[in-house]
């Protein structure tokens, strides 16, 4: 059973989210999504939704089979706790596949570290970034 993390913020759900998992889950069996709690999203706005219910939102989606919220304090409680063999980054995410496998490497965790493919609009007006999201809300709705 080869067990796979990908991690994110996953706010207000869209396409991109969808391939972001959907390439993970190809990585092995079982796809476990952590959710970024608002104290560890520092690179972009914080979530407008609540984790709970980001966390319920990536759940539903198949190729999930199990998302947890993140641990506020600590980004490798979850690991050490789901043990994963793979951990997929998202395409664009500002993690370094290098210092997360010295840090894996540190804690005496076998698991390796992949990163996603991008997925590319399908047509001019989708939307495939939460900021991009809450930007046409905001200008449609002030
Ligand atoms: C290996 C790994 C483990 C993570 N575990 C947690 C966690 O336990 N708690 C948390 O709040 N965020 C966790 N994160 C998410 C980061 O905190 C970061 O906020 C997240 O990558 C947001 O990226 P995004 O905004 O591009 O989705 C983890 C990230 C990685 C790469
Ligand atoms: N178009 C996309 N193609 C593939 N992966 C994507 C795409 N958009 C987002 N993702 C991935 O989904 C994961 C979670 O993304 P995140 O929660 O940061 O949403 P986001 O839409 O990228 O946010 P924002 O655009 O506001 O920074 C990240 O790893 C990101 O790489």
């Amino acid at each position: 059973m080869t067990r796979v993390v990908a991690q994110g913020t996953f706010d207000l759900l869209h396409p991109g989210h969808v391939h972001y998992v959907e390439d993970a889950a190809t990585y092995g069996d079982e796809l476990h999504a952590i959710v970024a709690r608002p104290s560890n999203v520092t690179h972009k706005p914080k979530p407008i939704l609540d984790a709970r219910q980001r966390r319920d939102m990536i759940a539903a989606l198949d190729a999930v089979d199990e998302a947890h919220l993140g641990d506020p304090d600590d980004v490798f409680v979850p690991i050490t706790r789901i043990d994963p063999d793979v951990i997929v980054l998202g395409f664009d995410q500002h993690h370094d596949e290098a210092e997360i496998a010295a840090a894996l490497a540190d804690r005496g965790i076998d698991c390796r570290v992949e990163r996603a493919s991008a997925r590319e609009p399908r047509y001019d007006d989708e939307l495939l970034s939460t900021g991009d999201i809450v930007d046409r809300v905001l200008s449609r709705r002030e």
